[in-house]
């Protein structure tokens, strides 16, 4: 026996609403995991032709049907291939336990989790840089404002801890084992070190080594703000949106990631400090 509602003209059963909100979560999810990174706009893409099709044929326009069915039979092929590296983490987490054992998951799926504010007190990045940028010690930072990057997160070691200067100088400290790589920070705690970055694929300055390119790459793909710390120089820079700004001031540093973090878009502030540092600071704003 099959349990109907009735709305409006429309009959819909029990298992029909269950398939729905398993829909619904299951998107959910996935966006979830995908928000910060570039595979998102391809996936809302994806998705919105979709329900485009599911408009037409309801409509039962027969040529954009066919043309949009086609379109859509190809498309499950091409997203496999864009996504692979989704798809491959997206397993490997529905694989993990852990997921399904986390208190916070029922909550989280049903969008009860209270939403914390993003803007948190940077003093101690700006201390811990200074203490890098000081003992001439190479860091790499990622602060991100709407995401956990779940995906770089889980390519290096979670720690989930608050943010404090000693924190962040033991992870860089060259005899810790954790200093390789990158650091991601999110909402006030530093969710993992060790992260794999993306490098950027494209041309870049000879000067720039693989610390920076990660950096670039990393802003590039995601929303996130890459403070670099050079192991060479000592010099701080920021990138942004595949700009990168250099030999900040630790004012211009905590400035641009307070603006940052309240939601401001900054890039165009980026040539606006670049020009003013060409002419006091030697700082240089470079977009490769
Ligand atoms: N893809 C990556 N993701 C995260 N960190 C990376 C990545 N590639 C390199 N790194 C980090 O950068 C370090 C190497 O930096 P490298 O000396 O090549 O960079 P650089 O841009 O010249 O910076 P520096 O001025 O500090 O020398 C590695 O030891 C590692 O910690």
């Amino acid at each position: 026996m099959r349990l109907l509602f009735r709305i409006g003209f429309l009959d819909i059963s029990l298992v029909n609403v269950i398939d729905i909100a398993l829909v619904s979560i299951l998107i959910y999810q996935v966006y979830k995991l995908m928000r910060g990174s570039v595979a998102i706009k391809i996936f809302l893409g994806f998705l919105s032709i979709y329900l485009i099709y599911l408009v037409v044929s309801a409509a039962r326009m027969e040529l954009l049907t066919i043309i949009l069915g086609q379109f859509m039979g190809v498309g499950v092929l091409a997203a496999i291939i864009l996504f692979q590296q989704e798809i491959r983490k997206f397993l490997l987490i529905v694989g993990k336990s852990s997921i399904f054992s986390n208190e916070n998951l029922w909550q989280e799926l049903l969008f009860w989790r209270k939403r914390e504010s993003i803007a948190f007190n940077v003093t101690p990045i700006i201390e811990a840089s200074k203490t890098l940028s000081g003992s001439s010690t190479g860091a790499l930072i990622v602060i991100s404002r709407n995401s956990e990057l779940k995906f770089y997160a889980e390519s290096g070691d979670i720690i989930d801890a608050v943010v404090s200067k000693r924190l962040l100088v033991s992870i860089f400290n060259k005899y810790s084992p954790l200093h390789d790589g990158s650091v991601i920070i999110y909402n006030g705690r530093v969710k993992a070190a060790r992260c794999i970055l993306p490098v950027t694929e494209r041309e870049v300055p000879a000067q720039f080594g693989l610390r920076h390119r990660a950096a670039i790459g990393m802003s590039e793909a995601t929303d996130t703000l890459v403070l670099i710390i050079s192991e060479e120089t000592g010099q701080v820079s920021l990138a942004k949106n595949g700009k990168i700004l250099h030999n900040l001031s630790f004012q211009e540093v905590r400035e641009l990631i307070n603006k940052y973090l309240m939601g401001e878009e900054i890039e165009d502030k980026f040539d606006i400090i670049g020009q003013v540092g060409k002419i006091q600071a030697q700082t240089k704003t470079t977009e490769v």
